[in-house]
């Protein structure tokens, strides 16, 4: 079966390169010419663990090409995949614009009928609109399903052949169908359910592991002022089922080209319906808030920061991403800057110097030690492995008092790092040690 993939960004990619593998002849567009002719000469953009060799393979297969937009003048394949970008607008709303010309373009070429799907993370109701935007009007009677993508950044391969889930939501019974079929290979549930509810379901899901980030990053602010520390008390919570241990990880705050737009954009959908979600812009509120406490905690240490020469670890918003897209890292280099201290940062894979032209008065090492040498503080703010790994006393050579590190991921272990001569905070985690009753 013919499959058209339009829109090779992360999604798009995996989507394609994931129906290749299942022996489907996948046609991958995009609308930036270079991806495509990168993709052409088997080069990947997106670093991804294991994504590169799994697109090599599968082009080699031959059934995975790709092409430009200009290149296709007909689709004649069965199922059109739509996994096109819906960034944030300055309001908070999703930018639909990006889904509106794939929906155009593909109406256009259809040389039959076709199943849409739509990928993309979209508002509740944005298939409703579509469908008499674009489907009432269409030559070809087109079905549209709404297949929401769970994956994540740096485990995409995993999450793409492991989903905990897979939602399709449409209103044409045999649509459905055929798109549950695709993924007949999967071993996971598959929600069937209307479009609106399945769209949803992307915008529920994103909140409430948002929500959980937040809430914790609550609580463990609370254990700094109270001596609590928040890895016994998620160690306590985490063992009753109701509540899991997962998404429980306090820190800087959730980054990323996800958790923030998606949440802001569920804000402003409750906002038009005329509903304020307040749970919802507590949690906005807070994550913004965790950003500042690195420097919170530096100016409480330091006095005034100019002039004070401060290393930033991390500018990727996870670790195994290239990703840099709402990282709290580029926030903190700024306020940073703004605070006039000299900025160093370097990232494993991300080469500042290219991506993060928004953050050009801070100089981007190639390895950890320029970025460290005579640092009177380093910021860990993405937990690489080589950071958690490092050698700490090599470290506290090359860094000047007050030889402060803030683990803003709270990954390294407090009591070491202290011991070697570092003044160490994380997250709610610094200020009683709580002892463990052993079971
Ligand atoms: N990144 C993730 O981990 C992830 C996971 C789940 C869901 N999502 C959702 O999936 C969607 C895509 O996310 P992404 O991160 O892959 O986005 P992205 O911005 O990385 O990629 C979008 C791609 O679409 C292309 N494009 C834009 N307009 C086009 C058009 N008219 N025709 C063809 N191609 C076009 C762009 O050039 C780009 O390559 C978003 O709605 C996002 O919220 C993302
Ligand atoms: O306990 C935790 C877990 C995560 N994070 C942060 O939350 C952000 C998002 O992390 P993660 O969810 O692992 O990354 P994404 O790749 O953005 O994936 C999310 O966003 C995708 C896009 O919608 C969804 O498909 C995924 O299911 C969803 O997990 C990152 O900044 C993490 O550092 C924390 O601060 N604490």
């Amino acid at each position: 079966m013919k499959i058209t993939v339009l829109g090779l960004g992360y999604v798009g990619l995996l989507t394609a390169v994931g129906l290749a593998n299942s022996g489907y002849e996948i046609i991958g567009l995009d609308v930036d010419i270079r991806k495509i002719q990168m993709l052409q000469n088997e080069n990947i953009y997106i670093y991804e663990p294991g994504l590169d060799e799994f697109v090599k393979e599968n082009a080699k297969k031959g059934n995975l090409t790709f092409d430009t937009l200009e290149n296709v003048s007909c689709i004649d394949s069965e199922i059109v995949f739509v996994a096109v970008g819906t960034p944030s607008q300055s309001n908070g709303s999703a930018d639909l614009s990006q889904l509106n010309n794939a929906l155009e373009y593909v109406v256009d070429r259809a040389s039959n009928p076709l199943t849409i799907v739509v990928k993309s993370t979209v508002p509740p109701g944005t298939g409703k609109k579509i469908k008499e935007i674009y489907l009432e009007k269409a030559s070809f009677s087109h079905s549209y399903v709404s297949n929401p993508e769970f994956l994540r950044e740096g485990q995409a391969l995993k999450d793409w052949f492991y989903p905990d889930r897979i939602v399709i939501g449409g209103d044409d019974r045999e649509a459905t169908t055929l798109i549950s079929h695709l993924y007949k290979d999967i071993n996971a549930p598959i929600v069937i359910t209307d479009v609106t509810t399945a769209e949803m379901i992307k915008y529920a899901s994103n909140a409430f592991l948002a929500t959980k980030i937040s809430f914790i990053n609550e609580i463990a602010n609370l254990c700094d002022l109270t001596g609590a520390n928040i890895d016994g008390v998620v160690q306590g919570v985490s063992h009753d089922p109701r509540i899991g241990g997962s998404f429980l990880r306090a820190g800087i705050g959730y980054g990323g080209s996800c958790f923030p737009k998606d949440v802001r954009a569920l804000d402003f959908i409750s906002t038009i319906n005329g509903h304020s979600f307040e749970l919802l812009k507590a949690v906005i509120n807070v994550n913004n808030r965790q950003r500042f406490i690195p420097i919170q905690i530096l100016k409480r240490e330091m006095g005034l920061l100019s002039g004070k020469k401060i290393a930033v670890l991390g500018l990727a918003f996870k670790p195994n991403t290239d990703d840099i897209r709402e990282a709290p890292s580029i926030e903190i280099i700024n306020l940073l800057i703004g605070e006039g201290a000299s900025v160093k940062a370097y990232d494993p894979i991300v080469d500042g110097t290219e991506k993060n032209c928004y953050c050009q008065e801070a100089v981007f090492t190639k390895n950890i030690w320029e970025a460290i040498h005579e640092a009177h503080a380093i910021i860990l703010t993405t937990e690489w492995d080589e950071f958690v790994n490092l050698d700490w006393f090599e470290v506290f050579k090359y860094t000047q008092s007050p030889h402060i590190i803030i683990d803003g991921r709270n990954v390294l272990q407090p009591r070491l790092i202290k011991e070697i001569g570092f003044k160490c905070f994380g997250i709610g985690r610094n200020t009683h040690r709580v002892f463990q009753l052993q079971a």
